[in-house]
């Protein structure tokens, strides 16, 4: 207590910058000879409470959300294991409803115009990304570029997704899901059919076909493997909260390992696929695409340079820069990334709808069968997909059914008037909503029950600004086109390859349980 009291009264401050505050020395002894170490703590801590009471309702505004927050943490312990309800909740409240959790101010948005008027506003809002995923992915990650300089690193990587190139990886496809399928069986029957878990199957399936049709056979089987048995790794890692270092043997260690593993990994498919596509090989996979498409700018950058002229026909849709192989990594394994659990939801989901209602799962069949001219064995192919309206209206109702993505954070990076009355302070999160979107009544009659037909004879169809499952405005998602032909293609080579049953539990339909399944071979 007397050095307390010691250490504020130095002559300095008495003498020469405290009187013009405070009346007399007399008057500061006493303050100070009150005080105790308690005190002092129990004041600032009092202190710190209102003005973070304070700072939520200057930031709160005319947002609806709670009166008070809990002190600092908010409903932290609730956002670590959240609950469907708890969102829904949030939705009911208001267009525009608030939390704050420790220092981060969130604003959830919930009908279908104010989630895209956030994901249209590239001036005031960019993609958040958890902390871990920095690390994950590393800084100089396309993924977190902004503005001008995302758009045109994008332009270059369109190419890789159109319907053209897309056709090129189907066969991939087709060879990864054979191989998957005949590997369902023979678990299955191993078990003795025993309803089992099967969310981590459809995991590997994705990772693998994944992996398949971004860097082809550059890969052998066994690294597939690899990658498809640590991916849950990566995956752990990425929790709301980490710590600012990456301390040995923690989650985010073991997900930083995994991560450099993979990129490691595809920088070594990268020199493959460079030398294959400088040999003048066949493009397989979206790694040779890209590569080759770098390759050929080149071919045209020099003929310019040297003053050659060049048909315009010759000249590439895009004139690409040269990439690293361990950016042609990086950039790969954001893909991987961003589409790993979302297409492993969207798997999970459709097998289990369509062993809840094997009516509509005969149709698929029928469907595919029928396109192959009775033929099974037909592999996938972009005219057979073609020619699927009913698969393709499965996978749809599917994605909006369940959509695998439900919420999309983003992060306000300048002021941003949202209403006329509302304006979301920088630094706030913002997140825009897909579920109520895909769940409106009006759009969507009936939106609650699972009905395919509504994209063949209804309009879902025509309702495209509700349709926000891969988001829209700059950052749309890159795989959608891939993502629903991936879809339809194991669906429907599902269909008339196997025979699945689905165990249900009470949480079955709300919410993706474990998904017990087991399968048997169709005659
Ligand atoms: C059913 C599967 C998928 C769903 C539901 C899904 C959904 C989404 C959503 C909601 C976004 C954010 C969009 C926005 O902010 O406007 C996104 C972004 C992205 N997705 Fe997907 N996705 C899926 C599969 C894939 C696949 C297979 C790939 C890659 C091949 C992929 C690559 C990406 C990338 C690279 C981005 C970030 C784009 C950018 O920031 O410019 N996604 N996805």
């Amino acid at each position: 207590m007397a050095q307390i009291n010691g250490s504020f009264v130095s002559p300095s401050a008495d003498a020469t910058v405290i009187p013009q505050f405070i009346a007399s020395a007399g008057f500061l002894n006493s303050v100070l000879d009150g005080l105790t170490v308690w005190k002092v703590l129990g004041t600032l801590f009092l202190a710190a409470v209102i003005y973070d009471q304070l700072k939520y309702h200057y930031l709160k505004g005319n947002i609806v959300g709670p009166v008070y927050k809990i002190p600092f943490m908010g409903p932290f312990l609730q956002s670590v294991n959240p609950k469907f309800t708890e969102y829904k909740a949030k939705w009911d409240s208001g267009e525009l409803s608030c939390v704050s959790v420790f220092h981060k101010f969130v604003v959830i948005a919930s009908t279908r115009d104010m989630s895209r008027k956030i994901f249209n506003s590239p001036t005031y809002v960019k993609p958040c990304v958890v902390d871990a995923a920095h690390k994950l992915l590393g800084k100089t990650n396309w993924v977190f570029l902004d503005g001008k300089a995302h758009v045109d690193y994008r332009k270059g990587l369109n190419g890789l997704f159109t319907r053209q190139a897309l056709t090129t990886y189907l066969p991939r496809v087709d060879e990864v899901l054979t191989q998957f399928y005949d590997r369902f069986l023979e678990k299955s029957a191993s078990l003795d059919h025993k309803p089992t878990p099967w969310m981590g199957d459809f995991r590997e399936l994705m990772t693998a076909l994944s992996c398949r049709t971004f860097v082809g056979y550059h890969m052998s089987d066994e690294i597939v493997q690899k990658v498809a048995d640590d991916y849950y790794l990566i995956t752990a890692a990425l929790e709301l909260v980490n710590f600012p270092i990456i301390i040995p043997y923690t989650k985010t260690w073991y997900g930083k390992k995994a991560a450099d593993m993979v990129m490691d990994e595809f920088a070594k498919c990268a020199a493959k696929s460079r030398a294959n596509m400088a040999a003048g090989g066949e493009v397989t996979c979206i790694m040779d695409a890209w590569i080759k498409a770098q390759q050929d700018s080149a071919k045209y950058r020099e003929k310019v340079a040297k003053g050659i002229e060049v048909d315009s026909s010759e000249k590439p849709a895009q004139v690409l820069r040269d990439f690293s192989d361990f950016e042609i990594a990086q950039t790969l394994f954001t893909f991987l990334f961003a589409s790993q659990d979302a297409t492993s939801s969207a798997a999970t989901w459709l097998f289990q709808l369509m062993a809840d209602r094997p009516e509509i799962l005969d149709k698929v069949r029928e469907e595919n069968l029928k396109v192959r001219n009775g033929d099974r064995n037909v592999p996938i192919s972009m005219e057979l997909l073609d020619n699927l309206p009913y698969t393709r209206a499965v996978v749809k109702e599917t994605l909006r059914y369940r959509p695998p993505v439900i919420m999309v954070p983003y992060l306000v990076k300048k002021d941003f008037p949202i209403t006329d009355k509302i304006t979301v302070s920088k630094g706030s999160m913002i997140i825009p909503s897909v579920w109520p979107a895909t769940h409106d009544e009006e759009a969507y009659p009936n939106a609650d029950s699972f009905e395919p037909e509504r994209w063949i004879t209804g309009d879902a169809e025509q309702q495209s600004k509700n349709w926000l499952v891969f988001g829209t405005g700059p950052h749309y998602c890159l795989g959608q086109t891939y993502a629903q032909l991936a879809l339809m293609a194991m669906i429907g080579k599902a269909s008339l390859e196997m025979d699945w049953k689905h165990t249900p539990t009470p949480l079955s339909e709300d919410i993706k349980d474990d998904c017990l399944l087991e399968f048997r071979p169709r005659p």
